[in-house]
């Protein structure tokens, strides 16, 4: 008999209404009954057009959006509706990346001082914290004399690994991820995706994964989610999905932003796993 694992998070019918400022205006409906899970250590990628509700469910999750109706669920616990120090206390569990790694560091700040934050107002002694902060920069293959620099004198990719090792900083069991990699060229997105794989098989995070790009969602995803106008219109195996869809929105979708076939997918997985081989091989990963 196999153990049936519990999900780490499930969105059971969401509903989010945003108000509306003005006599007599309804709120706008942008999430319409929403059900998704996500079990401990799993991708699920979150595709759809722009405005469909990728980002308010992520946000909904965050405790940024309200919701309105149905619930959401973390370890069995309904989180849709908590106070701030409940919230904040959930931050330790579940953390973000955003899209943008250029506005969402502190640009003042050290990238010490923006990783032992976390840290040391929850209670972690100094000495603690800078052992935890050269743990995170080794984890996401930056020098460790990147700690006494500011923002500013990084690259796009390298300030990504810095968001990511500050959303790492406790430990999370799921991070919501929203359009990491799209400021991002395209031969630092590949490796970029490869640090998030790599520190999923190595801390056994989950990941909501939402993006618009269907080759990132299917390169880092088990599963992927298909939402359309405020609603998933199919939820499955990342593969079937954007292979084999079975909704004729998944269909559109495809046919907008052709996949590669799967064999030049693995060669371009073999083709990255070679380069970040040589780039180990050669020390710190320079974006
Ligand atoms: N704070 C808000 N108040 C009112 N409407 C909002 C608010 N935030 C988002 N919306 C609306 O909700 C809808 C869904 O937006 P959302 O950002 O979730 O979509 P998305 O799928 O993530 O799109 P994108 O890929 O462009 O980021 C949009 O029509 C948007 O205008």
């Amino acid at each position: 008999m196999t153990a049936v694992q519990e999900p780490l998070l499930v969105a059971d019918r969401v509903v989010v209404d945003y108000p509306v400022k003005g006599w007599r205006q309804q709120p706008i409906r942008v999430l319409r009954g929403v059900s998704l899970d996500i079990g401990p250590g799993e991708t699920v990628g979150l595709v759809g057009e722009s405005g469909s509700g990728k980002t308010t469910l992520g946000r909904a999750i965050l405790g940024l959006a309200p919701v309105t109706g149905g619930e959401i669920r973390f370890q069995d616990r309904d989180i849709s509706r908590l106070g701030k120090r409940e919230r904040r206390a959930l931050s330790k569990d579940i953390q973000v990346v955003f899209q943008d790694p250029y506005s969402s560091l502190n640009p003042a700040k050290t990238v010490e001082d923006i990783l032992t934050e976390p840290l040391l107002v929850t209670g972690t002694a100094r000495a603690e914290a800078g052992r935890r902060v050269r743990s995170l920069l080794d984890a996401v293959h930056l020098p460790v004399d990147a700690g006494q620099r500011l923002p500013r004198e990084f690259s796009g990719g390298q300030r990504q690994r810095i968001a990511i090792a500050r959303a790492l900083t406790r430990d999370p069991k799921l991070i919501v991820c929203d359009e990491p990699v799209s400021a991002l060229d395209l031969s630092t997105q590949s490796r970029v995706l490869d640090l998030f794989i790599e520190i999923q098989q190595r801390t056994g995070v989950a990941y909501l994964f939402i993006t618009h790009d269907l080759s990132v969602v299917r390169h880092v995803s088990h599963r992927v989610a298909v939402m359309y106008r405020g609603e998933l219109v199919e939820t499955g195996d990342a593969t079937r999905v954007t292979t084999t869809p079975e909704h004729a929105y998944t269909r559109r979708l495809l046919l907008a932003a052709p996949v590669p076939h799967p064999r030049r997918q693995a060669e371009r997985r073999a083709e990255r796993h070679r380069f970040l081989a040589a780039q180990a091989a050669a020390g710190p990963a320079g974006s």
